[in-house]
């Protein structure tokens, strides 16, 4: 393994490779064949040595023909070629080669070559006659002939439309070299866990982004399938009120994607979640309607929650309520009724206490406007009632919202 290690470092050098494209790792997890060329009388260790190696694989691959049709092939490809620097222009090369076409039984025009340099393709040209290519979109070369009996099926495709740029989607060993592109929330998750998993690790989560810009939260947010409760908003009229309301309900479509989206805004972004709208405000940014709508419902869908049970016990001891308003250990907190809004009257897209708080609070005016919206809708103002929420169109009750906050860990206090 340290050989094969040794020997692909040496062949990414000699190619200016950021990275050996040959390992014995890399060995173990394809099904390459890697062709060996050792010197067994070389003085030394009495091991001998390597003077070269050449690595093949079978390849699917989509080729264009002289004609630029496209061809599903599955040629024998040279992934990698390496002769030591010292030992070039010997002969060893087409030895190996040679040695490697006989193995295979296969002619050299039949090879595909991934991303060859020019001294092998100088190499082709003298030893093969391997002169004229044919061009491709991907890095693999392949020369005139490789279409005349082919031993691998060859299945055609609709011809390339002259105006479309063909995407490079055959896949060469050196693609890895190419930075990889993450792909955007919540799509980079299930990745993370594949990957972790199949090494027989417990699944790690990949990077969460911090905090999510605007156009990744709508963008995310409209992955989420319609929920029943929303169905009637979207089929309202357009320029109407329900109209108005379609757009919020559109953002927060799905109970699981709102709750889903809430946990990594508030944990992995600004630990008081939904606080940075006033933050941007602050700093002079004004959060669109739309974000603003969205970040309502994601704090209406995590509703804190008690249980009816808990919450004089909670007033008596003096401990605040978890939105943070005051109280005093007589009465009940008291809601701040926000300003109304199409979102607050969106059955769709907020969490709905059956019995709504009637007062207005004094203690409240510190509270940034969307906990506001949570505080009207607070489930701990009618004391002793058992409490049940429309969160996003569906039923919840008391217990339900209590497990989601103590197992979620999603309050944004
Ligand atoms: C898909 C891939 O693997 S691409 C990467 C190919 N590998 C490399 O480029 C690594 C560096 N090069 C090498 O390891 C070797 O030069 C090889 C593997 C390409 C050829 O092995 P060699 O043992 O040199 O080949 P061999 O001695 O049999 O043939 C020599 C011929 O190869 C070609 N060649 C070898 N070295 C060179 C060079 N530095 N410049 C130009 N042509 C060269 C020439 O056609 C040469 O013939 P010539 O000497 O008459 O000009």
């Amino acid at each position: 393994m340290t050989v094969i290690d040794e020997m692909g470092k040496a062949s990414a050098k000699a190619q200016n490779l950021p990275a050996p494209i040959t390992s014995a790792s890399r060995m173990q997890t394809n099904r390459h064949v890697l062709y060996i060329l050792m010197d067994h009388d070389v003085k030394g260790s009495g091991k001998g040595a390597v003077i070269g190696f050449l690595k093949v694989g079978y390849k699917k691959l989509f080729v264009l023909d002289r004609h630029g049709a496209h061809n599903e092939v599955e040629p024998l490809c040279v992934l990698d070629f390496y002769i030591h620097e010292s030992l070039q222009r010997h002969g060893y090369g087409k030895e190996l080669f040679q040695h490697m076409l006989q193995s295979e039984r296969v002619e050299p025009h039949q090879l595909a070559v991934d991303r060859p340099s020019e001294k092998l393709l100088c190499f082709l040209r003298k030893h093969y006659n391997l002169k004229e290519t044919i061009s491709q979109v991907n890095n693999f070369v392949i020369f005139e002939g490789f279409f005349a009996n082919q031993h691998a099926p060859v299945r055609k495709l609709l011809p390339k439309r002259p105006e479309e740029e063909i995407k490079p989607y055959s896949l060469t060993d050196r693609e890895f070299l190419k930075e990889e592109v993450e792909p955007p929330w919540p799509f980079n998750q299930s990745h993370a866990l594949t990957r972790s998993s199949s090494l027989g690790n417990s699944p790690v989560r990949g990077c969460l982004k911090p905090f999510l810009n605007e156009q990744e939260l709508l963008r995310n947010l409209r992955l989420c399938p319609p929920h029943a409760g929303a169905h009637h908003l979207l089929n309202g009229e357009p320029g109407g009120p329900a109209a108005q309301r379609r757009r919020t309900s559109g953002g927060c479509r799905g109970q699981a994607g709102l709750i889903a989206q809430r946990s990594s805004y508030s944990r992995y972004g600004n630990p008081k979640g939904a606080a940075n709208i006033p933050e941007r405000r602050a700093m002079g940014q004004e959060p669109s309607k739309r974000l603003q709508d969205v970040e309502t419902c994601l704090g209406s869908a995590t509703i804190p929650s008690q249980d009816p049970s808990d919450l004089p016990s909670l007033s008596k001891s003096g401990v605040h309520p978890p939105n943070g308003a005051l109280c005093s250990s007589e009465e009940p907190p008291v809601a701040t009724q926000p300003e109304p809004t199409d979102r607050t009257e969106d059955p769709g897209i907020r969490a709905v206490a059956e019995s709504k708080p009637s007062r207005q609070g004094a203690h409240t005016d510190r509270l940034p406007p969307w906990l506001g919206s949570r505080c009207h809708d607070a489930p701990w103002a009618p004391w002793g009632k058992q409490q049940s929420w429309t969160v996003a169109g569906v039923f919840h009750d008391a217990q339900w919202i209590r497990y989601k906050q103590e197992y979620r860990n999603t309050r944004p206090w």
